[in-house]
């Protein structure tokens, strides 16, 4: 309960930032209800108490009057809501975009994509349901409310009641009855979905070996299971969805035979109880739409909570932005002093590492699968945190020096090289948008990929469109490197970054960062002999 209130917050902190537009949305709610209880009213009081023709003409003016009120207000209404849905929504994105760039890469490495996607796209837009359709209507509904029940109170004291009752029935019980019901529901939904969504991926990218190891049926089937959950919750969904129409019939039909009823037991004069009664069957508009939120509500409640989750999580590592700065020009020293580090409480990845490294060269590390050596770059690159001891640039603890600093002292690369949409050109400056032609050049002729570079039709313009599969593995890590010369850091640091390539591409990239050791620090795990052998010291790990 105290996390969906603090999720109830944590949206209305999103709304509070416009409420010009949030008023705006209820005035003209409250017209266009209005307008709808005018028509029955002015027609029913009139007919009772006049017989004069002319009556009869202004009758039908302010009728016409009334439906292009009621038309105009609810377009505004409907407008202004939508307005602060999509302005929420964007600052929501915005919000959640700002925290994932400080969640990456360590807080993001445990992740599925599957997970991401649903967070992105459909749990930002689940929040639509309560920024369009909640907080305006709820606010409508109350003021109305409360003008109704003070209307019937009027007439007589009981009616009062009665209408009170059905508006609470509709707009407050029925929805958290079916909120407390499909509680479960929305949290199953979401998981199906995001299941869903991870299945496709999956088979998407790794459709090559489930070829090769004839698995296509078994992913089928998984597929189908998968598919089969999210239709069978979303069935569930479904059905409960028919019973609140059911019980919003019910309360409708049996709260007008009440109200009539009594208006009679109670003798009411015969021409207010049916001027009343006319308003009170036309005056539940505000609340059906509150009856039927608690099953949106609560996908939305649980998607809320999901990015709530994201965006109250520390990430790994804070950035350092006030110490004073450390230039490239100035690198002195790397080293690793009782470096320990675990992921997980008593499981030690890495015990008492101790290294110095030297400013020039090519440092080869090795080790056992699963020893740590990818984590001693993460270290080295202050991606996590150390659990003690401390990473030293220049003598400085990695802690204290300006993250910015950090990641222009050293640039790093991994296994495979990620492209982004764009042309060859953007993906090699993606460091250093400004870069000249000539410097990416420059940096591509080092890397061993100009020459195929320009024997593409567009050359550095081809472009390069996501998920296609028309650059081979070693064409990219070359696209990698040569991005890597252009950040132009004192130290590189190398993570396998000829693993996934055959002997001729592992040579091309060897023989272009070999020519660097003259020039600046390289370090870098390797599991091949080939690799390593060319380094002038190899540390095992
Ligand atoms: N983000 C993570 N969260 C929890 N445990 C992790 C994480 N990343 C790695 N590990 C674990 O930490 C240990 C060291 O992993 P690491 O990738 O650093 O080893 P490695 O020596 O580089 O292995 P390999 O040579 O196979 O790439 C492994 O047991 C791994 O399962």
């Amino acid at each position: 309960m105290r996390d969906t209130l603090d999720t109830i917050k944590w949206l209305l902190s999103f709304i509070k930032k416009i409420p010009f537009q949030v008023l705006i949305a209820v005035i003209l709610g409250v017209i266009s209800y209005c307008c709808v209880i005018y028509i029955p009213y002015v027609s029913a009081v009139t007919v009772m108490t006049s017989s004069r023709i002319s009556n009869f003409s202004w009758l039908i003016f302010s009728l016409v009057m009334a439906i292009l009120f009621r038309g105009i207000a609810r377009y505004g209404e409907q407008y202004m809501n939508h307005y602060i849905a999509f302005h929420t929504l964007a600052d929501v994105r915005h919000e959640l975009f700002k925290k994932l760039r400080t969640l990456a890469p360590a807080k993001l490495l445990s992740r599925g994509k599957g997970d991401y996607i649903a967070l992105i796209t459909s749990d930002v837009e689940m929040l639509e349901i309560f920024f369009a359709h909640t907080v305006s209507p709820v606010l409508i509904a109350t003021i109305m409310g409360i003008g109704l029940v003070t209307y019937f109170s009027q007439v007589h004291l009981v009616l009062g009641l009665i209408a009170l009752g059905a508006y609470v029935l509709l707009g407050i019980l029925v929805p958290s009855i079916q909120y407390r019901q499909a509680k479960k529901i929305g949290d199953d939904y979401k998981t199906s979905l995001s299941n869903l969504n991870q299945t496709v991926i999956e088979m998407s990218e790794g459709k090559k070996d489930i070829q090769q190891y004839g698995l296509k049926n078994q992913m089928l089937q998984r597929l189908r299971q998968r598919g089969d959950t999210l239709n069978r919750v979303s069935l569930k969904k479904t059905g409960q969805l028919r019973n609140i129409q059911w019980y919003m019939e019910l309360i409708i039909a049996l709260g007008t035979i009440w109200f009539v009823l009594l208006g009679v037991t109670l003798s009411v004069q015969p021409d207010k109880l049916i001027v009343s009664s006319l308003v009170f069957v036309s005056s539940f508009g505000p609340f059906i739409p509150l009856s039927m939120l608690g099953n949106e509500l609560l996908s939305t409640l649980s998607s809320a909570k999901r990015l709530r989750q994201v965006m109250n999580e520390k990430p790994a590592v804070n950035d350092v932005t006030r110490e004073e700065p450390l230039y490239k020009i100035d690198f002195e020293s790397l080293s690793a002093n009782h470096v320990s580090f675990s992921y997980q409480e008593d499981q030690p990845v890495l015990q008492n590492v101790n290294l110095m490294f030297p400013t020039k060269g090519f440092i080869g590390i090795q080790g056992e699968s699963g020893r740590g050596k990818s984590t001693f770059l993460y270290l080295l690159m202050r991606f996590f945190d150390v659990s003690k001891g401390s990473i030293n640039i220049n003598e400085r603890n990695i802690k204290a020096v300006n993250t910015r600093d950090v990641y222009s002292i050293e640039g790093y690369m991994s296994q495979t090289t990620d492209l982004f949409t764009g042309t060859i050109r953007d993906n090699i400056g993606l460091g250093m948008p400004n870069a000249s032609d000539e410097l990416i050049e420059q940096a591509a002729k080092k890397a061993s990929v100009h020459e195929w570079i320009m024997s593409l039709p567009n050359s550095y313009d081809t472009e390069i469109k996501q998920g296609k599969r028309d650059i081979s593995d070693g064409e990219k890590q070359r696209i990698g490197l040569a991005r890597l010369f252009l950040h132009d850091a004192p130290v590189m640091i190398l993570d396998e970054p000829t693993s996934h390539l055959d002997y001729l591409n592992e040579q091309i990239i060897l023989r272009a960062i070999e020519k660097e050791r003259y020039k600046r620090l390289i370090v870098m795990v390797s599991h091949r002999e080939t690799s390593l052998s060319k380094a002038d010291n190899v540390i095992k790990l």
